[in-house]
């Protein structure tokens, strides 16, 4: 029987205050198993990425409860949040975020400084295919290389939990295609939770559930037994 890895109960984030308030995320709840790969699709400022970041412990809700591998995140202090991240999270973001003045290798061996067991650097580098660039900077390398590594970055922390956050928005879609495929696999042969957020509606082919917000609220939540493969969609 699968387990729950992600539970929101009636979340609700709003930012700011009086006139200037915003609800950014406005009574949402859901679940998401283990092993799921997950798109949370909608339009610019719907409330994605202020759900994916309560969800990775990096902002609280105002109100509900957000509980990730059993534990009540909502509830955690600071201290305890940078913990939760550093052992159940992987984040990818949509510039890379990598550190300019380091290799590849350099950036991916970075994470022990955080999480002391973390995966050998190496090793992540040759499953992303980049073991023959580890010696580049950033800049040396393309869109779809760079994001590679941050992909064999957030591994290195063998992460429960994916979080990508427009993973290939900065890619042309051929790279932005194997990035995707590559996130797929890490739910199909990894069993990681990986969920993504995106304006992109062709990943919701690929995706075992995907959660559809529009103004703060879910608009639908759809489960896909049959999803395609990354490799047969074309956007
Ligand atoms: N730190 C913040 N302070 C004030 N308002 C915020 C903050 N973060 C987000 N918001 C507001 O909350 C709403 C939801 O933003 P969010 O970034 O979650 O949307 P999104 O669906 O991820 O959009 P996009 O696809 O453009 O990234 C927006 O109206 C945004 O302006």
């Amino acid at each position: 029987m699968s387990k729950t890895a992600v539970e929101f109960k009636d979340v609700v984030r709003v930012f700011g205050k009086g006139d200037g308030q915003q609800i950014a995320v406005d009574h949402v709840s859901f679940t998401i198993e283990e092993g799921e790969f997950v798109v949370i699709l909608g339009r610019s400022g719907a409330g994605k990425s202020t759900v994916l970041n309560m969800l990775g412990g990096m902002d609280k809700p105002t109100e509900g409860k957000v509980i990730v591998g059993g534990q009540e995140v909502s509830a955690m202090n600071d201290r305890q949040l940078s913990q939760f991240r550093a052992d159940m999270i992987g984040f990818i973001f949509q510039f890379y975020n990598l550190i300019p003045g380091l290799t590849a290798y350099e950036n991916v061996a970075l994470v022990k400084d955080i999480k002391k067991d973390s995966l050998d650097a190496d090793e992540m580098l040759e499953r992303v295919g980049l073991a023959d660039q580890k010696n580049k900077f950033p800049s040396q390398m393309s869109g779809g290389q760079q994001q590679r590594v941050s992909i064999a970055r957030a591994l290195a922390k063998d992460p429960k939990i994916i979080l990508g956050d427009e993973p290939t928005g900065a890619l042309d879609s051929e790279t932005g295609l194997i990035v995707l495929e590559m996130l797929q696999k890490l739910s199909t042969e990894q069993g990681n939770t990986v969920i993504l957020v995106t304006h992109n509606a062709d990943f919701a082919k690929c995706a075992n559930k995907v959660i559809h917000m529009r103004n703060g609220k879910i608009k639908s939540i759809k489960t896909n037994d049959e999803p395609a493969s990354a490799r047969d969609i074309e956007w």
